[in-house]
């Protein structure tokens, strides 16, 4: 399973992905002071998938910029890979991926994937993955000279993968990445993140609204309740990997919606 939380048995050194250590957040804000995040303790194992879902306010995105190293905890370490956030940021371990593409309109799909190689001091050439060959692990083989006005907006997402993925990050960061897509888009998307996470190896923390979607790709799904956001329970999803969209008509996964949606109903 993706996760271990306080009680369960000590995970073992060198296995562990992410760990939070009693994370809390605040903002100062010109209407008071926000707890956007309060004792959190969590702990991803190495390649696994967890998804975080709750209600809109309750610090998904937070926490994973905090992860992120973009916020800076108010209380608590975050660690990533045993280092500091921040040094797993300079290492070039996490790749992240938002809701919106934010692809370079003057730029090819293939320079696009390539632009992290030439900012913030570029990556060094050993850790570099080959564009093309990215470009073809998301299905784009054949676009890489389109620039992303031709493009649709799953694949635009596709895009924006194979770019978070050129750093060869040992962490995936996944904010709402399929949330603006049309169904069928984002079902087909699920089922190659799936195959994209088996392939490389990679450990994912993926924020979604959708129920559907934390239950099919978690092995673990997080919940977080609200004001203050805090980790109100995580729930196991007991599908074998690979997983494929026919067993969303599984009791197992129908039994586990209604749990997740027990548990929301609380939050
Ligand atoms: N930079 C900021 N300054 C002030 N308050 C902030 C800031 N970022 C987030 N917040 C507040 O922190 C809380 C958590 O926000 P966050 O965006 O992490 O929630 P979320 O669960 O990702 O929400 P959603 O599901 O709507 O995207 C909210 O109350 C939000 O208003």
């Amino acid at each position: 399973m993706g996760i271990a939380m306080l009680g369960d048995t000590l995970t073992q050194a060198g296995t562990v992905a992410v760990q939070l250590n009693g994370v809390g957040v605040q903002f100062v804000t010109d209407r008071g002071t926000v707890t956007a995040l309060q004792d959190i303790n969590l702990t991803v194992r190495k390649g696994g998938f967890v998804t975080l879902l709750g209600p809109s306010g309750c610090g998904k995105s937070t926490l994973l910029r905090v992860v992120a190293d973009i916020i800076k905890p108010t209380s608590g370490t975050a660690s990533v890979f045993d280092k500091s956030a921040s040094e797993a940021r300079l290492n070039r371990d996490i790749g992240f991926v938002f809701q919106d593409a934010a692809l370079l309109p003057w730029r090819s799909v293939l320079d696009n994937v390539m632009l992290p190689l030439e900012v913030g001091g570029g990556i060094p050439k050993n850790r570099a993955g080959d564009p093309r060959e990215l470009l073809r692990l998301v299905g784009l083989e054949g676009w890489e000279n389109a620039l992303p006005h031709e493009l649709s907006g799953g694949m635009r997402q596709r895009v924006s993968i194979a770019r978070a993925l050129i750093s060869e990050p040992r962490l995936l960061l996944m904010d709402e990445p399929f949330g603006a897509l049309d169904e069928i888009t984002r079902d087909r998307l699920n089922e190659e993140l799936l195959r994209i996470w088996e392939r490389t190896g990679t450990t994912i923390l993926f924020v979604t609204h959708s129920l559907y979607e934390a239950a099919f790709l978690g092995q673990d799904v997080l919940l977080l309740a609200a004001r203050p956001g805090r980790v109100r329970e995580k729930v196991a999803v007991e599908l074998p990997m690979p997983r494929k969209l026919a067993m969303r008509d599984t009791p197992t996964f129908t039994d586990t919606i209604a749990r997740l949606r027990n548990i929301l109903e609380t939050c």
